[in-house]
């Protein structure tokens, strides 16, 4: 069974890439924008920034593979995210065991009501217990919910509210819920990766920690995938 790794730029899907020490071929996807990398047991590819390119992208690439009869068997978002402060310090690695959109509902007189509450789909994805479980144990990993925003946040502010309706969350990105609406849509497994490269709250990019985050990456999915990795002995995954 394949993985497909959806990343939000190119630096993420290369440090992905770099994990499987081959080089990759790369291969457009017919009458698209998007290129998948073949590293081994995964493609990987950078779909774009945000909930709603995370998507698109990954519905293209399983849909492509499903109608090429090589479906995937799991799909993964992956990419550096924001730590929340006590629970995901930088270069620390988060394995989402809920994929949560945290800005998807409306405001009401009463507060922020999830799109579950309104009745109208859901606002989270729940990833297989016992492979989120393996995957942390493998990478030496936290767990906890990760965040799917549209709006990195960039204020204490934002960081409390966002704090007060997620209390378990542990860190914030931007494609998870995307990756996983898709991956649900095909009936596929989702997971999420997040390698920690600042933390959630007012904006300061001058500390963010990419290079470091970006090696966590790697070294991540060099433990998972790579030829003995903890997932090429997964029997659902296995290739
Ligand atoms: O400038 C660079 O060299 C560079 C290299 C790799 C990645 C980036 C990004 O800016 C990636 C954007 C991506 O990162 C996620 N992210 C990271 N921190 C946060 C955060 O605090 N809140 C929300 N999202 C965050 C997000 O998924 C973006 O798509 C730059």
């Amino acid at each position: 069974m394949r993985v497909l790794v959806a990343t939000a730029v190119p630096a993420e899907r290369d440090a992905v890439a770099r994990a499987f020490g081959d080089p990759a071929s790369e291969h457009p996807l017919h009458g698209t924008a998007l290129t998948i990398l073949r590293c081994g047991a995964a493609d990987v590819v950078a779909a774009g920034v945000g909930p709603a390119a995370a998507a698109a992208g990954a519905a293209i690439a399983l849909t492509v593979a499903a109608l090429e009869g090589r479906p995937y068997g799991l799909v993964v978002s992956a990419g550096i995210g924001g730590g929340f402060t006590g629970r995901a310090p930088l270069g620390s690695v988060v394995v989402a065991d809920a994929i949560v959109a945290a800005d998807l509902g409306a405001e009401t007189p009463e507060g922020f009501v999830t799109v579950t509450g309104l009745g109208f789909g859901t606002d989270r994805h729940v990833p297989p217990p016992a492979l989120v479980r393996e995957t942390a144990d493998a990478t030496s990993a936290l767990t906890g919910t990760v965040l799917t925003v549209s709006t990195a946040t960039g204020s204490a502010a934002r960081t409390a509210e966002l704090l007060s309706t997620h209390p378990e969350a542990a860190a914030e990105a931007m494609e998870g819920f995307g990756v996983a609406e898709a991956a649900a849509a095909h009936g596929v497994p989702a997971l999420e990766v997040r390698a920690v490269s600042n933390a959630v709250g007012p904006r300061d990019r001058e500390s963010w920690r990419i290079g470091e985050a970006l090696a966590a990456l790697t070294d991540a999915f060099a433990k998972l995938l790579a030829p003995g990795g903890s997932w090429s002995d997964t029997p659902r995954i296995r290739t």
